[in-house]
């Protein structure tokens, strides 16, 4: 168990292996740092090759900032990059509706895929992208960051270790306060717009259900669905939510509830008093609760509080592997970049997410949407 990291102690950049794994990257993305571009720089076997954008000042901007050696730019540039036979593997941070298309072109070329979350528009479409990459020979992976993260891993083994006895209920509760989000997000977001496959179901929607599965070992199958109500985004209130809560039915009796938001509004008069983020997800057992307070992102914090009904309760942060694999500092990016990179070189990787993973979380989503009465989200055709 290791203590609240520093952050200004971030990992030494990495020397690069002599026969290092070259990403390209299809879009300067706002999530390319942090998911990747940072990451990079501690991992011994990986290089960033390329970047496509189709904008070019933008795309050598990016270049320049991240000391990127090669920019595709233009309406061509994805299509130009997949084509390069010095890239190995292609990370997909386009908007939601982009990432079926692109992935299944950058498998035909002979690339491997990290795919931001949510994978796709649709479970087929996930079903489909895993499809080819096994008929390749190429690794696919959901970019579910933080189900790689140790302090992830720890609540799922307090869960199944049956200390606490039987699971009874889970609440996640992943909200942004208004007031932060209207910095985090632009007026005309792709995360608001339907022709992307925007909403908050499919934006953030996905971190709850992923963490209730890895909680408590319930990734194989899928979750139904009992009740799923949306408050409508303004920028387009028939189609896109701002919130979502939902209930779900699980075997043995479980249940579970989520509740995401884009802008959690203020409270009192005018809104005016402010709201804190959420973060929690809380597991009930027949022995007590356990309560993890930033399952999103728990490498910048995170407590574990174990709460049982009889003795004493305990809180544990771990922000590393005990046996001391890992590095100082490493983010739910780096852990999640080493088991892709470790899939790609034939080692296992210390935790993986399974197709059927992420292809049933695809499939919740889509089951949120139509019990809300939401349309479904639609990919993009691409050109
Ligand atoms: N893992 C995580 O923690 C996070 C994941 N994400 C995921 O990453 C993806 C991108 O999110 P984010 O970085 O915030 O988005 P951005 O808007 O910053 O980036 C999206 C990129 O997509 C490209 N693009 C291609 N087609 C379009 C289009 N029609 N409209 C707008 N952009 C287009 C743009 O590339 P170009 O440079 O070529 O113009 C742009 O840079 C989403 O799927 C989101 O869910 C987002 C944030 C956090
Ligand atoms: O971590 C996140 O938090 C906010 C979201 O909008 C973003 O896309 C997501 O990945």
């Amino acid at each position: 168990m290791a203590s609240d990291p520093d952050p200004g102690n971030l990992p030494a950049p990495a020397e690069t292996a002599s026969t290092p794994i070259r990403f390209g990257i299809l879009g300067a993305a706002r999530i390319g740092p942090n998911a990747l571009l940072k990451p990079a720089q501690s991992h011994p076997e990986v290089t960033i090759a390329a970047v496509a954008c189709r904008d070019a000042a933008k795309g050598a901007r990016y270049a320049k900032q991240w000391n990127i050696p090669k920019t595709y730019a233009g309406p061509k540039a994805y299509n130009e990059l997949l084509a390069d036979p010095e890239i190995d593997a292609v990370y997909i941070p386009l908007p939601n509706g982009a990432h079926y298309a692109w992935s299944i072109r950058a498998l035909e070329a002979g690339k491997h895929v990290l795919i931001e979350k949510p994978m796709t528009s649709t479970a087929e479409e996930a079903r489909e992208i895993f499809a080819l990459a096994e008929q390749k020979g190429l690794v696919a992976l959901e970019a579910m960051h933080s189900t790689f993260h140790p302090a992830a891993q720890r609540v799922r083994e307090i869960v199944l270790s049956g200390e606490l006895g039987k699971v009874k209920s889970v609440n996640v509760a992943f909200g942004l306060p208004a007031w932060i989000s209207q910095f985090m997000f632009e007026k005309n977001d792709v995360r608001f717009d339907y022709n992307l496959a925007g909403g908050c179901a499919m934006d953030m929607g996905v971190y709850p259900i992923a963490a209730i599965r890895n909680a408590i070992g319930l990734e194989v199958a899928s979750l139904e669905v009992a009740s799923a109500t949306a408050v409508p985004h303004p920028a387009d209130p028939d189609r896109i939510d701002r919130a979502m809560h939902a209930t779900y039915n699980l075997p043995n009796s479980m249940t579970a509830e989520t509740t995401i938001d884009f802008a959690i509004p203020g409270k009192g008069p005018f809104g005016l008093i402010p709201r804190l983020p959420q973060l929690t997800l809380s597991v009930h057992l027949e022995g007590g609760d356990i309560e993890f307070f930033n399952f999103v992102a728990p490498h910048m914090y995170h407590s574990i509080k174990v709460k049982p009904k009889r003795g004493s309760a305990r809180t544990e942060k771990v922000y590393r592997y005990a046996d001391g694999r890992d590095g100082k500092g490493w983010t739910t990016y780096r852990y999640q970049l080493q088991a892709f990179v470790d899939k790609i070189r034939g080692r296992k990787p210390w935790v993986w997410i399974e197709a059927t993973t992420s292809i049933t979380e695809m499939e919740v989503v889509e089951k949120v949407y139509e019990k809300s009465g939401l349309p479904p989200r639609r990919s993009q055709q691409i050109v």
